[in-house]
C-alpha cells in the first residue's frame, strides 16, 4: 500500500503523523511511504531521516494526497485537505467529529474511509491512541494554567506551590481519566492543593490509592462543582464521553462564583469543551477572558511539545497503521473490533453513533459494512 504523510497545516501544529521509525517498519513490510518535504521538521525529523528510513519525499500535499492509498496524519483534516480526499482512500488521524458538523459533512461527501484515533479502543476499556496525547495534554494543563494565573496574563497572581506562610493554589480537575491523572500528577508536583472529580467511583478509588493522600477525590455532580468553584484558583476540564460532545459542567452564570483572575483550562475543548464559555483557541493566541475568568482552550495542546508528542503518538498508532496497510481497512477492522471502533465515516456514510446523535445525522453500524 502507498502510505501518505502530509505536513500538518493546523495553526502551530508541529507534530507529524508518521515517524521515520514507523516509515522504516512499513517499508520493511513492502509498503511505500510518501512524505511531504518538511513534514517532520517541527518534530525534529529531517527529509534525510525519512529517506534513510526508505521513504520517498514528495514536494506538495497534493502530490501526497493524489498518490496515497492511506493518509496518516495527526489533526483533523482542514477544509483544503478535505477537498483532496477521494473515494476509497483511507484517512487515519484524529477527527473529533461530534462538535464539527462542517468536517463531518465534508468527510461523508469525500467517499473516503475515515478512522479516528480518538475512538479506537483496547481490551481494557481504554482509548490507546488518544491516551498518549492525553498524557501530554494532562501534564501541560497545570503548566499552562499556572502561566495564565500570572498577572500579566490576566490571572489572579497566585503561585501554584505557594511559599512558606502563604497557601498554594487550589486546583480542581473535573474528569479523572488519563488527562485528569496526568494533570493531577503535575499539579501535585508543583505543590498545589488538588481535588479530582469524576463520575466513576472505581476511578476515584484508583486515584485515591495511587496518590496516597496527596489529593482529594470527590464525586462529580452539580452540587460538588458549585461548592468548589468559589475556592478554586484553577479548574481543569478533563471529561470525556467517547466520541460524544463534552457535557457542559460549568455554566456562564457559575463563573460569578469564582474569584476574579481564576483560570479555566478546558482540555476537553476538542470534543466541544466542558465549560459553557469555552471556545477553541490556538497556541498563538491561547487565552481570553469572560467575566474576569481567564480561559485557556487550545485544541491541540500536544503540538506545543511536538517532539515528545510525535514519538508517543507514533508508538501507539504504528501497529494499527501497519494492520491497515497489510490487510486493507475491511480485513483489518474485521480482525480487530477495537480498530473497527475507530471507523467514523465510510463511503458516504457516518458509522459512529455518538457523532450521529450529536449532529442529528443518520448513521449505520460499522459491523454492517464488513
Ligand atoms: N486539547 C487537547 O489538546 C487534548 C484534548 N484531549 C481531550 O481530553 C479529554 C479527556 O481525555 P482522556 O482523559 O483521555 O479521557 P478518559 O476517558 O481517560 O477520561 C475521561 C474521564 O471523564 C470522566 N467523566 C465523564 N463524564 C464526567 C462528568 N460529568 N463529570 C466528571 N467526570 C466525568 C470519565 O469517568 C473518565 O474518567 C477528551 O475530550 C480528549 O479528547 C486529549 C488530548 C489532547
Ligand atoms: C487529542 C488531540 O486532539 C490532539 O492530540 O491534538
Ligand atoms: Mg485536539
Amino acid at each position: 500500500m502507498k502510505i501518505g504523510c502530509p505536513t500538518e497545516i493546523k495553526s502551530q501544529e508541529f507534530r507529524v503523523g508518521v515517524t521515520p521509525n514507523a516509515a522504516m517498519e512499513a517499508v520493511a513490510r513492502g509498503h511505500e511511504v510518501l512524505v511531504q518535504s518538511g513534514a517532520g521538521i517541527g518534530a525534529g525529523f529531517t527529509d534525510d531521516d525519512y529517506t534513510a528510513a526508505g521513504a520517498k519525499i514528495l514536494g506538495s500535499a497534493k502530490e501526497v494526497f493524489d498518490a496515497a492509498d492511506m493518509i496518516v496524519k495527526v489533526k483533523e483534516p482542514q477544509a483544503g485537505e478535505r477537498k483532496m480526499l477521494r473515494e476509497g482512500q483511507i484517512l487515519f488521524t484524529f477527527l473529533h467529529l461530534a462538535p464539527d458538523p462542517d468536517q463531518t459533512h465534508d468527510l461523508i461527501a469525500s467517499g473516503a474511509t475515515c478512522i479516528a484515533y480518538e475512538t479506537v479502543t483496547d481490551g481494557k476499556g481504554g482509548l490507546p491512541l488518544l491516551a498518549p496525547m492525553s498524557e501530554v495534554a494532562g501534564r501541560l494543563a497545570p503548566q499552562t494554567g499556572s502561566w495564565a494565573l500570572q498577572k500579566a496574563n490576566g490571572g489572579s497572581g497566585v503561585l501554584m506551590g505557594g511559599v512558606p506562610g502563604v497557601r498554594p493554589a487550589n486546583v480542581a480537575i473535573i474528569g479523572g481519566g488519563v488527562v485528569g491523572a496526568a494533570a493531577a500528577r503535575v499539579a501535585v508536583g508543583m505543590g498545589a492543593n488538588v481535588t479530582v472529580l469524576d463520575r466513576s467511583v472505581p476511578r476515584l478509588s484508583y486515584l485515591d490509592d495511587v496518590f496516597m493522600g496527596r489529593l482529594t477525590t470527590q464525586y462529580s455532580d452539580k452540587g460538588a462543582v458549585e461548592e468548589l468553584l468559589p475556592r478554586m484558583d484553577m479548574v481543569v476540564g478533563a471529561v470525556l464521553i467517547p466520541g460524544a460532545a463534552a457535557p457542559k459542567l460549568v455554566s456562564r452564570e457559575q463563573l460569578s462564583l469564582m474569584k476574579p483572575g481564576s483560570v479555566l483550562v478546558d482540555v476537553a475543548i476538542d470534543q466541544g469543551g466542558c465549560f459553557e464559555t469555552s471556545k477553541a483557541t490556538t497556541h498563538q493566541d491561547p487565552i481570553y477572558e469572560v467575566d474576569g475568568i481567564v480561559h485557556y482552550c487550545v485544541a491541540n495542546m500536544p503540538g506545543a511539545v511536538a517532539r515528545t508528542s510525535t514519538i508517543a503518538l507514533g508508538n501507539a498508532t504504528m501497529p494499527h497503521m501497519l494492520a491497515l496497510a497489510d490487510k486493507g481497512w475491511k480485513k483489518a477492522c474485521a480482525d480487530d473490533p477495537h480498530l473497527l471502533a475507530g471507523l467514523n465515516v465510510h463511503a458516504g456514510q457516518l458509522t459512529y453513533e455518538a457523532v450521529g446523535e450529536a449532529l442529528g445525522i443518520d448513521w449505520v453500524k460499522p459491523e454492517s459494512l464488513l
